[in-house]
């Protein structure tokens, strides 16, 4: 493992391009203020967090299909293809969002307003402790910016999802992201030679969370909660 630690890496000026380009979409696409000054002045009750969380659902997903068209190279991929991308990484890209968000303080007490909200909407204990534990392992990696927007790019362009049709140009795309990040991590975390695949441990971690969801989203309708058309869209609730 020496010389793997000794190895010389070395960023080429067309990553450098790629990390720009991904790092200033990921920040241009943010949910609007008018919609997290609501989750701050809004009274509390389980219906009312559970619309406030339904707005900032949507309001990310259209954030999500933005930061999606920005990725160099998605926009030429088959567009059947570019749809089943975001249907299939629409909730893991949400809750890295979620983990990202809440794993940081922020003066405005958004982050316990948020975490207040999630915890009183009417979602069942059994789906809040694995969510709050994701929240905590992201929070412990202390990613920096670059990372954050590299690992949702990398979920984004996940190639076996469901009708995926052309796997091997998705999978191109995402060992030309894979084999960025795994620059970034030797560069920025030279301590920790293990970083990069803690980086992708959590990305299994959010498939299991997926799964949660699901049930998440049914206990939710069961008790008669309505969604708005996109969320219904994109996780094909009826
Ligand atoms: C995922 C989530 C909706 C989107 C929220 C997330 C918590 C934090 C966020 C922070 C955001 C930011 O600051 O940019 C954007 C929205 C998100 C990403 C919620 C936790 C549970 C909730 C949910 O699953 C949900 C699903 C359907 C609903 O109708 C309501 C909630």
């Amino acid at each position: 493992t020496t010389k793997l630690s000794k190895e010389k890496v070395e960023i080429t000026k067309e990553q450098r391009a790629l990390i720009k380009a991904i790092l200033d979409a990921y920040n241009r696409h943010q949910i609007p203020q008018d919609v997290t000054k609501k989750l701050l002045q809004e009274q509390y009750s389980a219906e009312e967090n559970f619309l406030l969380l339904t707005e900032v659902a949507t309001s990310q997903v259209q954030v999500l299909v933005e930061f999606t068209k920005n990725i160099p190279g998605f926009l030429s991929l088959d567009r059947e293809d570019q749809i089943a991308l975001l249907k299939g990484s629409a909730v893991e890209a949400m809750f890295l969002r979620s983990a990202q968000v809440l794993s940081k303080k922020m003066p405005s007490g958004y982050t316990e307003v948020l975490e207040e909200r999630i915890r009183k909407s009417g979602m069942s204990e059994e789906f809040i402790t694995p969510m709050f534990n994701f929240y905590k392992s992201i929070g412990e990696l202390h990613m920096t910016q670059e990372e954050q927007a590299l690992l949702t790019t990398i979920t984004i362009l996940t190639p076996d999802r469901p009708y995926v049709k052309s796997h091997e140009a998705v999978e191109r795309l995402q060992e030309t992201m894979l084999d960025v990040l795994r620059k970034l991590c030797v560069l920025q975390h030279p301590q920790e030679p293990q970083y990069f695949a803690r980086l992708l441990g959590r990305l299994t971690e959010l498939r299991t969370l997926h799964h949660y969801h699901v049930e998440m989203l049914t206990s939710w309708k069961t008790n008669d909660h309505k969604f708005t058309p996109l969320l219904c869209e994109i996780w094909d609730v009826q």
